[in-house]
């Protein structure tokens, strides 16, 4: 029974951490461009195995923005004044992101390449 509690409330923490990343105008976007992909997937004849990648990209790439954004809320908690560390943490914040959406990019060129 405590095991179950605890499932029901850490997905309700979860479901909090999803509204709030909707909130960022990036995770929108990231959202849009998988939602994108699925339809230019779809028109070209997709296979099911490819589709699932595409997916598992993107929710490795939408997991990385919300670090990115709890680095981004803990930064701007620690200071408002422009500082070293400031911009270091943000800036690998924001590349880890970068590489999860070249992932997407790289592997949807390559499976147009294959299905077209
Ligand atoms: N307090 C700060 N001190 C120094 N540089 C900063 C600071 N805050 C932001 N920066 C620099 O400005 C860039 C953009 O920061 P900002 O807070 O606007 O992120 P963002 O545009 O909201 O990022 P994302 O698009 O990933 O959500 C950072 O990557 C960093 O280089």
């Amino acid at each position: 029974m405590k095991h179950i509690l605890h499932t029901l409330a850490a997905a309700h923490y979860s479901l909090a951490g999803f509204r709030r990343l909707l909130q960022e105008t990036a995770a929108q976007a990231e959202l849009l461009f998988y939602l994108l992909l699925l339809v230019i997937y779809g028109l070209m004849g997709a296979s099911f195995e490819q589709i699932m990648i595409i997916t598992f990209l993107f929710l490795i790439t939408f997991s990385l923005e919300a670090l990115n954004t709890a680095v981004e809320v803990l930064v701007d908690h620690l200071t408002s004044d422009t500082a070293e560390f400031a911009r270091q943490a943000k800036d690998l914040g924001s590349f880890a992101v970068f590489c999860g959406l070249t992932m997407m990019s790289l592997y949807s060129l390559y499976a147009v390449y294959i299905n077209l």
